[in-house]
């Protein structure tokens, strides 16, 4: 095969290159850098305070890095440094506790609206959002997946937090995005409910959308993702399969405590020594 008929390799779905980030003057993310590989499922783990929000608004667009000399973007998403934030939805769904603090907020909105309108990067339908039966059907079909149909007809507002969350993410996936990021996705969820949730996310993984997992719980590492990026205090601790991280000096170390990382089966467990 000639040179140049060689596939050409996708782009990684996400490389920080050497990024800072202030929050009161304060470096929360210092000279940070990142890639991830499309395809390859990954969870960001860290203790409070690590810098995983900020790196989930950072990789969103809803907050920005120190600019460098070379004027390069430092985050580019899909091989990209500038993207209108409806485009980088499309083809990243985010899902966020703010966002789910916007969507159930009292002001009125429906389960279908709220998952439709996500073609319209809006919350609910307006007048002028026309939707089409494709639309229809593809937002049936994500709650379908999600196992949230029969809370059509809900208010967001009504629904518990493991409900609302199913819901947002069938919202994201409305655009069939190449990737999914989901910040803290288990928070609030009972011990039942979460094993079903992330049995769903394994069905996702599986299914080919990449995951990008941000968490506080080596538990809630799902046996699809084989990369684990350690945060401690706005920089990458450790980046590397779980073999090579979820260990207990690794561990020990991101959370100033000791640690031992057990793993049973196909999922990893962590406790206090
Ligand atoms: N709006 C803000 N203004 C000032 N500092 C902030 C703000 N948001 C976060 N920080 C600080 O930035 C640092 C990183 O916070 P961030 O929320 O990204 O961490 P996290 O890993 O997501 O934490 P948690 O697990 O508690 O959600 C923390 O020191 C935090 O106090």
């Amino acid at each position: 095969m000639h040179a140049d008929t060689l596939p050409v390799p996708a782009p990684p779905l996400l490389e920080i290159d050497d990024a800072t980030v202030l929050r009161n003057g304060q470096p929360v993310l210092d000279h940070f850098s990142l890639r991830v590989d499309t395809g390859r499922h990954t969870a960001i783990l860290g203790p409070n305070g690590s810098g995983k929000s900020t790196l989930v608004q950072l990789i969103a667009r809803q907050l920005y890095p120190l600019a460098r000399g070379d004027c390069r973007s430092p985050v580019r998403v899909f091989g990209r440094g500038r993207w209108n934030v409806a485009e980088l939805h499309g083809l990243l769904g985010i899902v966020s506790p703010a966002l789910q603090r916007d969507y159930t907020s009292e002001m009125p909105l429906e389960v279908f609206d709220a998952v439709v309108s996500g073609f319209y990067a809006a919350r609910g339908l307006r007048l002028d959002h026309r939707v089409s039966e494709g639309m229809r059907e593809r937002a049936n079909a994500a709650l379908e997946q999600l196992g949230a149909s029969h809370l059509i007809g809900r208010e967001m507002a009504g629904l518990s937090t493991g409900e609302a969350r199913r819901v947002l993410i069938a919202r994201a996936l409305v655009h069939r995005p190449r990737a999914l990021l989901l910040d803290e996705p288990c928070a609030g969820l009972d011990l039942a409910s979460r094993r079903r949730f992330l049995e769903g996310l394994r069905t996702l993984a599986r299914g080919g959308t990449t995951l990008l997992l941000v968490t506080h719980h080596v538990e809630e590492i799902i046996p699809e993702i084989d990369q684990v990026l350690l945060l401690k205090r706005g920089r990458v601790l450790r980046q590397g399969d779980k073999a090579d991280t979820l260990t207990d000096a690794a561990l020990s170390e991101a959370f100033d405590l000791p640690i031992r990382a057990t793993q049973r089966g196909e999922w990893y467990h962590a406790a206090i020594d």
